[in-house]
């Protein structure tokens, strides 16, 4: 499952949610919701997805609020996630190759779908680098 790419958000990223499953159909999504604008807790919906990658469901994960703020600071209270939030293709790529990041995170309301597209292109495809980078992740 490790090719599979858990993706889950808040009402405020549910547009984008549902735009980026739109514009990447090769991805093999697993769709943790919400599943409409209805107001919900960003908490919940970071936590299943980490819970999701925790439990081998998904090797990688995409995670949007409104902002990205909230959903990023609550999937990065699990020790196994590292999340990044990103606004542009340079930190999406970034985030892998020194900060061997396995789960991004965007604003629904402050990121167009082109550049979330394209950001979503980064983290997937984009390798650690590994070397010194990773003694700095181990001190995480
Ligand atoms: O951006 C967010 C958290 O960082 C959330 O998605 C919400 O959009 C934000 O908290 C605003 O909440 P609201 O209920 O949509 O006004």
């Amino acid at each position: 499952m490790l090719d599979t790419v858990a993706i889950a958000c808040d009402h405020g990223g549910f547009a984008l949610k549902e735009a980026l499953k739109a514009a990447l159909p090769e991805v093999s999504w697993l769709d943790l919701g919400t599943d409409g604008t209805g107001s919900v807790d960003y908490p919940d919906f970071a936590n299943k997805l980490a819970d999701a990658i925790k439990a081998g469901k998904a090797g990688r994960g995409i995670l949007v609020c409104g902002s990205g703020i909230g959903i990023s600071i609550a999937a990065n209270r699990h020790p196994h996630i590292r999340c990044a939030l990103v606004h542009d293709v340079t930190t999406a790529r970034l985030c892998r190759q020194h900060n061997d990041a396995n789960v991004l995170a965007l604003g629904g309301r402050t990121t167009g779908e082109a550049v979330a597209k394209d950001c979503v292109d980064a983290f997937l495809n984009t390798a650690f680098e590994g070397g010194r980078h990773q003694k700095r992740i181990d001190k995480l």
